[in-house]
């Protein structure tokens, strides 16, 4: 097991930001941290980078307890925190080799460093200032110093924030690239990353687990027996008609003659029938699949 997270509570005076949470990744696996602002992402991430300490439960890395003072297994962790701490007066390479000395990389520093800008895509910029930077390229050096010491378990909190939508595809492969030999566990608040990174996806909310699962599991398990369909008709209809479908729980207009309609049942075919019983061609009738963003607001709203 690359990363345990066992019964992991941690108090801020009164209030409890992380409330017995337990999850367990293995290598090779990305997993995609979500949770509502103030759940306790970056609370937790903090934890399991050892930069604070939890009140209880643990964290292990390959086998080995994560503690504030314990080096040789942070030594295992490379982490990118919500707000990328860098030092604007130093160049780019300069602050790399200023990481990699931290790392004791001795003879191996020149060539991680330079492997590092060029997979992170900083090419053309590592001749600057890091002050001078734009958001995406000091987001870029804080994937660099993440994994420079080649750590096996990666945490990114919130990785893309501010990244323009080329930027978000090159540092979303990166992740997926490294994701293929190492444990990455990353929080975001845009749900199309989850879908375009990782299969599993864990969800805290108010510092309590509330889903630990596979993208595919969670659209078909949360609220299976909710059915939703776009209705279009070609002329006006009644919405009670529809709302007397047995099963119909909500009829919402969504523009000319257009409803979303949602159900217990899949009512497709009585909404057919209303159609030749009315007499009023149907020009849409579609099932619509749960969202990332529905599961993830029935299950921390
Ligand atoms: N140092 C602190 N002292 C007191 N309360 C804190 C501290 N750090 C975090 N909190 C509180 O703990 C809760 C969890 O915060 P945390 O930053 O972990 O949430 P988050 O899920 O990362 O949120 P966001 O998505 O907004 O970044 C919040 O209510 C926050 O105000």
């Amino acid at each position: 097991m690359s990363l345990s997270i066992q019964q992991l509570t941690k108090y801020y005076g009164q209030q409890a930001a992380l409330n017995n949470v337990s999850f367990e990744l293995h290598a090779g696996e990305i997993a995609g941290f979500l949770g509502p602002n103030g759940a306790g992402k970056s609370t937790l991430m903090k934890i399991v980078t050892g930069y604070i300490s939890a009140d209880a439960g643990t964290v292990s890395v390959c086998g080995e307890k994560v503690t504030e003072t314990g080096l040789e297994t942070r030594r295992m962790i490379g982490y990118l925190p919500e707000h990328n701490p860098l030092y604007p007066d130093l160049y780019v390479k300069e602050y790399l080799q200023f990481v990699a000395g931290m790392y004791h990389l001795g003879k191996q520093s020149k060539s991680r460093v330079d492997e590092m800008i060029e997979r992170t895509g900083l090419t053309g910029e590592y001749k600057k200032r890091i002050g001078q930077l734009s958001k995406g390229y000091r987001q870029r050096v804080g994937l660099a110093q993440a994994l420079i010491h080649d750590p096996k378990v990666l945490i990114l909190d919130e990785p893309t924030t501010g990244l323009d939508p080329n930027q978000l595809t090159e540092i979303r492969n990166l992740i997926i690239e490294v994701g293929k030999e190492k444990t990455v566990l990353f929080s975001t608040h845009i749900m199309q990353e989850v879908k375009a990174i990782c299969k599993r996806v864990i969800i805290i909310n108010n510092g309590k687990l509330v889903a630990d699962s596979t993208e595919d599991s969670l659209l078909h398990e949360v609220d299976k027996d909710r059915f939703g369909a776009l209705v279009e008709f070609a002329g006006v209809i009644v919405p009670d008609r529809l709302c007397s479908i047995p099963g119909v729980l909500r009829v919402d207009p969504i523009g000319k003659n257009t409803f979303q309609v949602t159900s217990t049942t899949d009512v497709r075919s009585d909404i057919f029938r209303l159609a030749v019983e009315t007499n009023i061609p149907l020009l849409t009738l579609q099932q619509q699949a749960q969202s990332m963003e529905d599961v993830f607001k029935k299950l921390t709203n």
